[in-house]
């Protein structure tokens, strides 16, 4: 068993909202409300919810460039949230993060040697010379020709420029990448090209991913373990195997059902599916949220599977039964 590397318990963002004259505070935006999870060292966590479900607020509260507003996030056992600048410092050379849209995160005016450079002057001080062996060598881990160095991001295509936003993030050796929908914006041919290769130098230097996602097709081959977000909050955690054969929450259920079907054969049935899965979504999702709305506490229902289940006991006995009988 490889060891956990980071562990988020309860983790929140909160926006807070003004109006009125005095533009006083007079609600919150809870795009992050009370989320745990942890990821092991060299593993694929997967993240997964649809556009405004805290996803991105996660990723951007661990790699610091949000605040939390309460919670912590333990790196080796010591929470960054109020660790000492110094400790900070060395966090932010371990844990990193890939943009979904390489065109804006990559600085149009630098070129790619200067980009892939910068994380690299933070934490080290190199030489001229060693410092362009470095952004080389950190091109050839990518698959990018060496004379890419000269050049700016406005002359690579979408994949190579992603390829570049990895080479950054490695730069600094590190142990967990946070990447936020890193391939979302490319075509498909091109988006398995670019999960390959950062499942490559996963395996090459033991980097662990947060891989953040809306897309449960793409997060199904890359990530042992995941958890589903909504409205703030997770609706469900677990294991690959288990999330994807035993789904329980209606939301995931929901989220699972509206994977493409690939075989032809399968499409009718799978039409039907998801028509009974969108039913008794619109008829149940009253007992699987609160009277605001929002996402109940996980509770554990197998090993390594957890579930936010209706606070009615009733209800979520019947829940933890029809799942026995499916498991057996
Ligand atoms: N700076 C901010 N101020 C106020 N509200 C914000 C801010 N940033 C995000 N939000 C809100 O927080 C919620 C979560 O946003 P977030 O970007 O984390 O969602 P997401 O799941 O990553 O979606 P997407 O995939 O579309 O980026 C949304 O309702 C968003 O409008």
């Amino acid at each position: 068993m490889s060891e956990e590397i980071i562990q988020i318990k309860d983790l929140k963002v909160h926006y807070p909202i003004r109006s009125g004259f005095w533009n006083r505070i007079t609600d919150y935006v809870r795009a992050v409300d009370g989320v745990s999870f942890s990821i092991n060292e060299g593993e694929t966590y997967g993240l997964i919810g649809e556009s405004g479900s805290g996803k991105s607020t996660t990723g951007k509260a661990i790699v610091g460039v949000e605040k939390a507003t309460g919670g912590e996030i333990l790196y080796k056992g010591v929470d960054i949230t109020k660790a000492s600048n110094r400790r900070k410092l060395n966090y932010n050379k371990d844990v990193q993060m890939i943009f979904q849209d390489s065109m804006s995160s990559l600085n149009p005016r630098k070129r790619i040697e200067d980009i892939i450079a910068e994380p690299i002057r933070n934490f080290e001080n190199l030489t001229t010379d060693q410092e362009r062996d470095r952004v080389q060598e950190l091109l050839d881990i990518v698959g990018m020709p060496s004379d890419a160095i000269y050049k700016y991001p406005h002359e690579f295509s979408g994949g190579q420029r992603q390829r570049i936003g990895v080479a950054r993030a490695v730069a600094t050796n590190p142990k967990l990448i946070v990447a936020d929908e890193p391939t979302s914006a490319l075509d498909l041919s091109v988006q398995a090209q670019v999960l390959n290769f950062m499942k490559h130098i996963q395996q090459q230097y033991g980097i662990g991913y947060l891989f953040i996602s809306h897309d449960l097709g793409v997060v199904k081959h890359m990530s042992e373990n995941l958890a589903i977000m909504h409205r703030g909050r997770l609706v469900e955690i677990g294991s690959r195997d288990e999330i994807y054969k035993h789904p329980v929450h209606i939301y995931t259920k929901r989220l699972l059902s509206a994977i493409p079907q690939v075989d032809v054969d399968q499409r009718e049935a799978h039409k039907k599916h998801r028509e009974a899965v969108e039913k008794e979504f619109q008829e149940n999702q009253s007992k699987w949220y609160d009277k605001d709305g929002r996402v109940y506490p996980l509770q554990k229902i197998a090993p390594n599977h957890f579930v936010a289940l209706p606070a009615d006991e009733a209800e979520a006995a019947k829940v933890r039964e029809a799942k026995e009988k499916e498991r057996s």
